[in-house]
């Protein structure tokens, strides 16, 4: 059992391209930092957002992201998923919703990959529905897909080409979300 996990994972990455490596991807998260200080980080703004992770794929960004905020926050996570352990997306699943605190605040959320836009639209409604008084969509991969969204993001890392992708807490059927770099999977090493 281990062994065929161990063998799927290699076997996946051995075909696979580096898109980004970790230097561009540090650099990305840098200036993602620098666009929220800018905002935030003033004597004069005395707001307190809520900024919350998309959890599981954010997990890496977040980690990364959070020390470099240098002004007043609150944080907190949601769990949402839409892909589980396949390389195409279904309906949003919910995990754990957004608590109470999000009523009258400015709420950034976190995420990995704005991909169809499918997750990141419905976890913006449901803040609003919930009283949320403004959402920043901050995304640290914005693909390419050639078609229009339902929502875009405010802030954005780095755009990506239309194909699917690991590493930086993304994963392929569960593989590979702690790899510093981003890869993208052959389309031929996909399942779908
Ligand atoms: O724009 P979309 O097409 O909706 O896809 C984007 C979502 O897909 C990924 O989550 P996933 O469902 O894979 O869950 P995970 O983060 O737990 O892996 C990612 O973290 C985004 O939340
Ligand atoms: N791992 C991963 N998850 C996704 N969720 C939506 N798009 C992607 C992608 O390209 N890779």
């Amino acid at each position: 059992m281990q062994d065929f996990h161990h063998n799927r994972a290699r076997d996946l990455l051995k075909n696979a391209e580096e898109i980004f490596d970790q230097e561009a991807v540090q650099t990305a998260v840098a200036r993602m930092a620098g666009e929220l200080n800018a905002r935030f980080d003033h004597p004069e703004n005395q707001e307190f957002p809520l900024v919350l992770g998309v959890m599981g794929g954010a997990v890496v960004f977040t980690g990364n992201l959070l020390p470099q905020l240098t002004f007043p926050l609150e944080f907190d996570y949601i769990h949402v998923s839409r892909y589980g352990d396949e390389d195409k997306g279904g309906a949003v699943v919910w995990k754990v919703i957004p608590r109470s605190n999000v009523v009258g605040r400015t709420v950034i959320v976190l995420d990995d990959i704005l991909d169809e836009g499918e997750t990141l639209a419905h976890v913006k409604q449901r803040l609003l529905d919930m009283g949320a008084a403004e959402v920043i969509l901050a995304v640290f991969c914005d693909k390419a897909i050639g078609k229009a969204k339902p929502v875009t993001a405010d802030i954005i890392g780095i755009t990506i080409p239309n194909r699917f992708v690991v590493g930086y807490g993304m994963d392929a059927y569960g593989y590979w979300r702690n790899l510093p770099g981003l890869w993208a999977i052959r389309t031929e090493d996909l399942n779908s």
